[in-house]
């Protein structure tokens, strides 16, 4: 038997969303890329699992807006590439009273918007309403993409252009250098260059390179909702996404998906959950209160009066958020060799593939596509620990 291979040109841990997309960025530009994943694929312990999310360039922060066209090309080249359909336009509402600081932020990051007030919004689409004096922005270009599949793409081009994916794997420690070795479950391999993207396990897993990021994993409540007459209330496979802004009675805010994985469910989830550890995700009392779910059911009762107020599906996701809900995309302070991308706060499916491309040219030491200043690790004082 030949020695298993365990020298590359850098190594990526953690094959979510983000850390797949970095391996095909590195792959296509031939460098020999080892992505290891602790969970035998597919799993559904991270955050990048399920079936759908939204894509939409209506943004309150420009510096995600700006990434969008990038981001929708390079859906489309994946799609192209593996022949499968990863994205399904279905336009998007953003939700809020006028005036409100991100709703208006959201309307300049869209070139074109259509405001709807209550009655247009409910003649438009009848299964929504609007409280009275509130809007709807559209953002026409959003849809859905679909998880899993989008997933299973990006690694299988990742692998065509000869990149090594070894799942089933779990990085156990790193030893930094100029040549960094990573020891796994199975193995020990080297690289000049490491990119970590382990997602809810990053906090953890980087204290052993002294640094100390303010990440919080949350545990979300994905909740499907039963249309009460499937397709009468103008919900099912064609309406569009929505979220809302500024509501006093969800601050957090919540956002839905039309009926597409489960015919007859639409999607509608808090953009908040509880701190959790994602060794302990499904570890909760059954007594526990589920304030998200009472959260839902009011908004829906209001908002969304053709669905069912109690969810008819429940499954479990996990975000990985920064106090500031900005990504992290930086190099180790201490150890340039060694780039991190974490802290996606919820929001980061839609952007992978210009996060990936981010991550590969940190790593590659080339200057980056965007402007770096807000996803930097720097701007979280005390990072480096007491014993750095
Ligand atoms: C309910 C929900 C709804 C969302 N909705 C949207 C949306 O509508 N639009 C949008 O753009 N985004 C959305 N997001 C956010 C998006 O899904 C995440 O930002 C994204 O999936 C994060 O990907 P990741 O690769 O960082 O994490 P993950 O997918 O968790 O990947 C990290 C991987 O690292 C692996 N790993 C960890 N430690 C190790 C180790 N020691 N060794 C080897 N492997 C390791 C893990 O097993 C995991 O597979 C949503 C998220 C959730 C949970
Ligand atoms: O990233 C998104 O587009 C959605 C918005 C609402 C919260 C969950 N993520």
């Amino acid at each position: 038997l030949a020695p298993q291979k365990s020298t590359y040109d850098v190594i990526v841990i953690g094959a979510g969303i983000q850390g797949s997309f970095t391996a095909y960025h590195l792959a296509q530009r031939h460098k020999d890329t080892l992505l290891l994943e602790q969970f035998l694929l597919p799993h559904s312990r991270g955050s990048s699992h399920g079936q759908s999310r939204i894509i939409r360039s209506a943004y309150p922060q420009e510096y995600y807006s700006r990434m969008m066209p990038d981001c929708f090309r390079l859906w489309q080249q994946l799609e192209a590439e593996t022949g499968t359909t990863l994205y399904r336009q279905t336009g998007l509402l953003v939700l809020g009273p006028p005036g409100e600081p991100e709703l208006e932020a959201c309307r300049r990051s869209l070139g074109v918007d259509e405001v709807l007030d209550a009655a247009a919004l409910s003649r438009r689409f009848p299964g929504f309403r609007l409280q009275a004096g509130q809007v709807a922005v559209l953002d026409s270009t959003a849809g859905v993409l679909f998880a899993d599949r989008a997933l299973r793409a990006v690694q299988e081009v990742f692998r065509r252009h000869g990149g090594t994916l070894r799942d089933g794997e779990k990085v156990l420690s790193i030893q930094p250098g100029a040549t960094v070795t990573v020891t796994t479950t199975a193995g020990v391999y080297k690289a000049p260059r490491l990119i970590i993207t382990a997602g809810a396990w990053t906090g953890a897993f980087v204290e052993q390179l002294g640094l100390r990021l303010p990440l919080q994993p949350l545990r979300i409540d994905v909740c499907y909702w039963r249309e009460k007459q499937p397709g009468s209330a103008g919900l099912g496979s064609v309406s569009p996404c929505f979220l809302t802004l500024g509501l006093s009675q969800a601050p957090h805010g919540i956002y839905g998906l039309p009926s597409i994985e489960y015919p007859g469910l639409m999607k509608v989830c808090h953009h908040h959950g509880s701190p959790t550890d994602p060794e302990k995700r499904d570890q909760i009392p059954s007594s526990t209160p589920r304030p998200d779910i009472a959260v839902l059911s009011s908004f829906i009762s209001s908002y969304l009066p053709g669905l069912e107020t109690q969810p008819a599906v429940m499954e479990t996701c996990l975000y990985t958020n920064t106090p500031d809900e900005d990504f992290i995309l930086d190099r180790h302070p201490k150890f340039s060799n060694i780039v991190i991308g974490a802290g996606f706060s919820g929001h980061g499916f839609k952007l992978a593939p210009v996060v990936g491309k981010l991550l590969c040219e940190l790593s590659l030491g080339e200057e980056p596509s965007y402007n770096m200043a807000h996803f930097a690790i720097t701007r979280f004082p005390g990072v480096l620990g007491a014993a750095q």
